[in-house]
């Protein structure tokens, strides 16, 4: 069995190479420019309107599930990639299932920002 090491050094080399990992999905995935963008939008958003308590809980939770499911349906999709390089219809539902995985965070990302700042902007605008 293969032994876990708690060492310093190896802790740093996971957080290396998650780190890579990070990076690489930024270089290949046209979604993390979008989901950027919308990050800004909310962090722009925070500040604004001072959001803090529950709602900013609320607000860091979503988003980092919506970056942590894309960056997981990447690995799916080259998982996918790798172990069925030809057509599949199982590998094409694979996907599609993990992409709307994705889908289903985002909207609710969407539908949680959409609650929380709404009345905010109607009450800022009138
Ligand atoms: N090996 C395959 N066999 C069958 N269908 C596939 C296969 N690979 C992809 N597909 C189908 O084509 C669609 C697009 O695949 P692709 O790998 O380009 O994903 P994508 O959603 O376009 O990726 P991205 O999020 O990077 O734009 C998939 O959702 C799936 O329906």
């Amino acid at each position: 069995m293969k032994q876990t090491s708690l060492t310093l050094r190896s802790r740093m080399s996971s957080f290396r190479f998650a780190a890579k990992g990070i990076c690489r999905f930024f270089h290949e995935e046209a979604n993390a420019k979008i989901h950027l963008a919308a990050t800004v939008v909310v962090i722009a958003g925070i500040i604004w309107f001072r959001i803090t308590g529950a709602e900013l809980i609320a607000l860091v939770i979503v988003t980092g599930l919506v970056w942590a499911a894309e960056i997981m349906n990447t690995a799916v999709e080259h998982l996918v990639d790798l172990v069925s390089p030809g057509f599949h219809p199982k590998a094409g539902l694979i996907k599609d299932l993990s992409a709307g995985a994705v889908l289903v965070l985002s909207i609710t990302a969407l539908i949680t920002g959409l609650f929380i700042f709404i009345p905010k902007i109607i009450h800022y605008a009138v």
